[in-house]
């Protein structure tokens, strides 16, 4: 079975944790997607070199790759240039993820030139959008790619404060390739209600991964009874 029919309705863990967060450590992340596989998740998406040769050696399920880089503190550093995309097909990913928002790169390219480049050099990779908008995500399948993803949506300057799943909805009936809802679906709920939508499939990261966020959302809740 190909890869993306193996996503086909199902939930993809996100297993990351930044330098900043307490639980950055590549031995831990494969823990993580051990537990996302025990507990029924049939993809994984992962930064880092490293993070995902840990994860490897925990489960063999179908891996999203990304590689965050900041480049100064420009706004796009999800896999920014076509040196992290060589790193990841390197490493194997069957997707590679990037950000495939209408924001110039760190190196000065448009998205176009960069997926242009990407797509010459590794010809036979699948490459997933992350989106903030409808626009950009049909501008993402003109180019070429083979799924787009609501990721970014309320990311960029241009999308604050927008809805993941009503954007969700734009971008199903705006494009033909696959639609992975990414980015806040924080409830099954919500990640049922994206399949119903018609999303391919669903990535949940901080509501599963994050456990600072998961308190949080308790602590906050209790806020005011001691
Ligand atoms: C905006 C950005 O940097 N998103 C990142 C993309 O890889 C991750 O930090 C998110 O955790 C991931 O997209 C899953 O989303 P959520 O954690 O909301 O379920």
């Amino acid at each position: 079975m190909d890869i993306l029919e193996r996503l086909k309705g199902r939930l993809i863990v996100s297993c990351q944790a930044l330098e900043d967060e307490p639980l950055h450590d590549s031995y831990i992340m494969g823990k993580m997607a051990l537990a996302a596989k025990v507990g029924g998740a049939a993809g994984i998406r992962a930064n880092t070199v490293k993070d995902i040769r840990a994860i490897k050696k925990e489960v063999d399920l179908p891996l999203i790759g990304i590689i965050k880089n900041n480049y100064g503190d420009h706004p796009v550093f999800i896999t920014p240039t076509i040196k992290e995309v060589a790193e990841l097909v390197e490493e194997g990913a069957d997707v590679i993820a990037f950000d495939a928002t209408d924001r110039t790169r760190p190196d000065g390219k448009t998205f176009g030139e960069f997926f242009a480049e990407v797509k010459t050099r590794f010809p036979d990779q699948l490459f997933m959008a992350d989106c903030s908008s409808a626009d950009e995500a049909v501008e993402a399948e003109r180019a070429g790619v083979d799924i787009v993803a609501t990721t970014l949506v309320g990311y960029t300057p241009y999308t604050e404060g927008h809805v993941p799943l009503e954007a969700l909805e734009e971008v199903v009936s705006r494009v033909s390739v696959p639609v992975i809802a990414e980015g806040n679906i924080d409830t099954p709920e919500k990640a049922r209600k994206a399949l119903q939508i018609g999303a391919h499939a669903v990535v949940v990261g901080g509501a599963i991964t994050r456990p600072q966020l998961i308190t949080k959302k308790f602590a906050d809740a209790m806020d005011g009874h001691a």
